[in-house]
């Protein structure tokens, strides 16, 4: 813990924000000290990441000072902030994929006093894995790396580059529990060793294990704040979300109808240009019925995304059959993917889910766009299109001014919930679901988990994949278990324990696929 005399890491006094008549930030006052894990906490779109773009230099607060170690700061670009140690580990990453982990370590912004010869980066982070466990796999391509392990290469890389003030922004979102174990760890380390640690979640239990004090935001302004010690997780719900959040529905029990989904001797190539390359998926038997959520526990990179990207026609398939409501899957493709009654919510939204430069609207709409009644005989009816998205708005609490906005400006929930809205439109026969509550607050989950109870409810097929352990014992009534490509079992709900299987997701030998 702090010591509470010392001048804080980061002071906000009075910091006010606004885009256009919207106040993103209403004089925030905030300390973050050295040695301390500090939880920025709030509902989607209450202005965390607007107010961590401020103190990284992103954004220029409107009114109010930032103070970093007692002097008055004004960053006017992240680069400039991360110069001074500060270092944001972003929801979606800044990494180039078709560079090696260490050549993106050895990318840096100009003015870093850090040589940039690679031989330099390498010694680096070989100090770093070795004072805080950290390990890279320097050779190998991002676009190779789990979303897990990218996720550590960013940290890396803000610690090569000095970082001393660390904002994490949802850094759970993709990890497994043991992933999870060891990150809260790191943070802990790394508070021991005099850094700032800023943690923003939408998860209590994370909160609770390691952060030492709290802030809520609720509609830019703070609404408390304090020692985790010191308040229940039912008093920070009340002060995020202004009263009482309502339990999650108990699962109720329907009968699976036809299969929906039928995978059998599944196996997919590593490098889906190279079919020599190592197996990423080998031998997938699954069967997803109507009315049905088949989880699929594992670890991320245990070929979750090879198996989407198999099913959806993304990428060639080795060997095995696919069919679709009793019908071949062939020739894939992710057009006739949709066309055959499948939607997806996909793990990593920034890159394909939603189109940032485009409105709102368009992003809601983007899948009836072409069908009556938003379109006749080929032609949009824009105003139509722009009502539906209005009334999905209201249905699926899209918190937005317009829907002519574009949807990248919207907080990192918002735009989770207007693919949702999207991709439930039209009941589609089988619902892949990526991560699908992947930084929403309390309220919004349980209105997610309640929609795909619903879904299923109506007959609906869900494949649902979630680093969640949690998540998956709690919404699937089956669960298969994915580790090193290969399924390791599958367990009713009924006999599901977390122990029972964390021992499937771990007991698998790394052969083949590793
Ligand atoms: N560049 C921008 N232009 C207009 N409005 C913006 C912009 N950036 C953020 N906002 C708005 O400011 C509000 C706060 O967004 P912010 O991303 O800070 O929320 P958040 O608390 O981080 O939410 P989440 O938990 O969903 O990530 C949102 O209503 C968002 O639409």
């Amino acid at each position: 813990m702090a010591n509470r005399a010392q001048t804080p890491a980061i002071r906000l006094s009075g910091v006010t924000k606004r885009f256009g008549a919207f106040t993103a930030n209403e004089r925030v006052d905030l300390d973050i000290n050295r040695g301390e894990i500090h939880a920025l906490l709030g509902e989607n779109g209450a202005g965390k990441t607007t107010l961590m773009r401020i103190v990284t230099g992103l954004y220029q607060p409107d009114e109010g000072e930032v103070q970093m170690d007692g002097e008055t700061i004004r960053f006017r670009k992240p680069e400039h902030a991360l110069r001074a140690g500060i270092g944001m580990v972003h929801q979606h990453f800044t990494l180039v994929p078709t560079l090696t982990e260490l050549q993106n370590l050895a990318m840096r912004p100009a003015r870093i006093p850090w040589g940039n010869a690679t031989a330099d980066v390498r010694r680096r982070s070989e100090e770093i894995a070795a004072t805080t466990g950290l390990r890279i796999n320097p050779d190998r391509m991002v676009a190779d790396a789990s979303i897990g392990e990218r996720q550590r290469l960013e940290i890396v890389k803000l610690l090569c580059r000095g970082a001393r003030i660390l904002i994490f922004d949802e850094p759970s979102a993709a990890l497994s529990p043991g992933e999870w174990d060891e990150l809260a760890a790191l943070m802990r380390r790394l508070a021991a060793e005099g850094h700032a640690i800023v943690l923003i979640s939408h998860k209590l239990t994370e909160v609770f294990a390691v952060a030492d004090r709290y802030t809520v935001l609720r509609a830019g302004a703070v609404v408390g704040t304090g020692l985790v010690t010191e308040v229940t997780p039912d008093e920070l719900v009340t002060m995020m979300v202004g009263g009482p959040v309502t339990e999650r529905p108990v699962r109720a029990h329907v009968n699976p109808g036809r299969p929906v989904l039928t995978v059998r001797g599944l196996g997919v190539a590593r490098d889906p240009l190279d079919p020599k390359s190592p197996p990423a998926l080998s031998g997938i038997d699954l069967e997803v019925r109507a009315g049905e959520i088949l989880g699929i526990a594992g670890v991320a990179g245990s070929g979750q995304n090879e198996l989407v990207e198999a099913v959806m026609g993304v990428r060639p398939a080795l060997r095995g059959r696919i069919e679709l409501d009793g019908k071949p899957f062939e020739d894939r493709t992710p057009r006739r993917f949709y066309q055959s009654g499948g939607a997806l919510i996909p793990e990593d939204r920034h890159h394909v889910a939603i189109v940032s430069g485009m409105t709102l609207w368009e992003n809601i709409t983007m899948r009836a766009l072409r069908r009556p009644p938003l379109s006749r005989r080929g032609i949009l009816n824009p105003a139509a299109a722009r009502g539906e998205a209005r009334r999905l708005m209201a249905e699926f609490d899209i918190r937005a001014d317009t829907e002519k906005i574009p949807i990248g400006r919207l907080s990192g929930g918002n735009q989770q919930k207007a693919v949702l809205a999207r991709e439930f439109t039209g009941h589609p026969a089988l619902l892949i679901a990526v991560q699908p509550v992947r930084g929403l607050d309390v309220r919004a989950t349980d209105f997610v988990y309640r929609q795909l109870g619903e879904h299923r409810a109506r007959g609906g097929a869900i494949l649902l994949i979630s680093m969640d352990l949690d998540e998956i014992l709690a919404l699937s009534d089956r669960i298969a278990v994915l580790a090193h490509g290969r399924i390791q079992g599958v367990v009713a709900a009924e006999d599901a324990t977390r122990t029972r299987i964390g021992a499937l997701m771990t007991s698998a030998e790394e052969a083949p696929c590793s």
